[in-house]
């Protein structure tokens, strides 16, 4: 159920303390600021980004558009500069691409390769190399790209041929995955043909915003089946455009979770992307009866966003359906965390896809939630947690949760420890910079208590939890 912790993992332990109040200023959203970096990248003259998410994910991606011969720069006012290649005329890269703990740097960044006559090796960290990469590279290979070499079962580290001529093909997506059409379409940008993407259940749709306006010809309809069909012209020329990227919805789960379960808080958060493909986790805690109240909606950077006011109060356990997954994909951790503070019962179905994040976040979950003190289980790919709320003795907490290089379960258990009548201790943090650098001291500064403690005393705590 949990892991030791070592010298180079960083607990934190989260108390119950005084209400969260004031304003957080979330970080700009991962998934736009992947794609802002590489259509940067791909697009002649130079791209202006503001807001990008300054997360080690992303510094990944920025390093492998270096990579391709792009110049990235930070400009002394925060934004960021990047003079493109143009597309079909990326550069090899002299050295391996390692894209740490992104999954969607790895798998964004194979379809720009697998469209160009060049050849690159990818590797990540321990957690990137457990990931499966068949889902990208077989459509890629179908488009003439080729693997010269991978780990077992199609993992990284592996070295990917592309082609200057990638087939234009038709694919139906055979798992929701925003990654996959991603890499697809960014394949079939150097495509002679039109590429076609069809997804039977829609998934965020930046890729499609961001080629649309970095000039782009597509095509977006929906089929009789009601799936959804995107047609890419291949090689435009792409020009480059100012990006600005919106805070993002899945780091904002966070302190909103945070915001219900700590009695007496209220805590706005500006600016943040309520796209409906990503808006699955406010219309789910709503549905709990969450005081959650969105203001000002208008559009910025092509992208709709509110200001959110969340306050605290009872949440009601629900049914959150199957079909709602792709809009909330990243939030689960943050969710169930909320349901166990809830009344009742939350069943969260159709999760399978939990299982090849990070970590199996399903799992990681479900024991995170039992170390302290909830009753939780899974039944296939459906989480049930029962809630808390109303009860003696609340939420109990006082376990250590194990978050196997898990970013989003770091801050979720933190975020439980707010609530909890004993700490909740995570045994490693270090991953938190992944997509949310600045997550404690935004928290700390709402007037959450999070500190660090030694891995002596996490060790003892994951061995009371066992
Ligand atoms: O395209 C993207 O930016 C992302 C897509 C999702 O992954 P999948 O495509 O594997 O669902 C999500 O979990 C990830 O954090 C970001
Ligand atoms: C799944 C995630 O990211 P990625 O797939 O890019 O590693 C995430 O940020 O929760």
């Amino acid at each position: 159920m949990t892991a030791p912790a070592t010298d180079r993992n960083t607990p934190l332990a989260a108390r119950a303390g005084a209400p969260l109040r004031g304003r957080a200023d979330i970080p700009g959203d991962k998934s736009i600021s992947h794609r802002a970096l590489l259509f940067g990248a791909l697009a002649t003259g130079r791209t202006r980004i503001r807001g990008l998410l300054e997360g080690h994910d992303v510094l990944a991606t920025a390093a492998a558009a270096r990579a391709f011969g792009a110049a990235v720069e930070r400009a002394a006012d925060g934004s960021w500069c990047v003079d493109g290649v143009g597309v079909g005329a990326l550069l090899e890269p002299a050295a391996p691409l390692d894209f740490g703990n992104s999954g969607t740097g790895a798998r964004l960044v194979m379809g720009l390769v697998g469209g160009h006559g060049i050849t690159a090796r990818f590797d990540g960290d321990a957690s990137l190399r457990k990931r499966p990469m068949g889902r990208v590279l077989s459509p890629l290979e179908s488009m003439g790209a080729r693997v010269v070499a991978c780990a077992e079962g199609g993992r990284l580290p592996l070295t990917l041929q592309g082609t200057q001529d990638p087939l234009p093909i038709s694919y139906r997506l055979p798992v929701a995955s925003a990654q996959v059409k991603s890499a697809v379409l960014l394949c079939g940008l150097n495509s002679p043909g039109t590429t076609t993407v069809i997804e039977p259940e829609p998934t965020r749709d930046h890729t499609e915003r961001m080629l649309a306006h970095f000039g782009a010809s597509l095509a977006i309809s929906t089929d009789s089946d009601g799936a959804r069909r995107i047609a890419l012209a291949g090689r435009p020329q792409l020009r480059a455009r100012d990006v600005v990227v919106p805070a993002d919805p899945s780091s904002a789960a966070f302190p909103i979770v945070a915001a219900l379960i700590v009695p007496g808080s209220a805590v706005t958060i500006p600016g943040v992307m309520v796209n409906p493909s990503r808006a699955g986790m406010i219309a789910t805690l709503v549905e709990m009866g969450a005081r959650i109240t969105l203001s000002d909606r208008r559009e910025d950077g092509g992208e709709p966003v509110a200001d959110i006011l969340v306050e605290a109060g009872p949440l009601n356990g629900i049914e959150v359906p199957a079909a709602r997954a792709p809009s909330m994909i990243d939030e689960y951790p943050a969710l169930a965390v909320a349901a166990a503070f809830a009344h009742g019962t939350t069943v969260m179905r159709g999760l399978s896809e939990l299982k090849v994040k990070e970590s199996d976040r399903l799992a990681a979950v479900a024991a995170g939630l039992a170390a302290n003190g909830v009753e939780v289980r899974v039944e296939g790919d459906d989480l049930i947690v029962e809630g808390r709320g109303g009860r003696t003795g609340g939420v109990p907490g006082g376990g250590c949760v194990a978050t196997h290089l898990d970013h989003r379960i770091a801050m979720a258990f933190l975020v439980m420890g707010l609530g909890t009548e004993r700490p909740v201790i995570v045994d490693d943090s270090s991953m938190i910079a992944t997509s949310f650098p600045d997550f404690v001291a935004l928290m700390t500064r709402l007037g959450a208590d999070i500190s660090p403690v030694a891995a002596a005393e996490a060790a003892a705590a994951a061995g009371t939890a066992r």
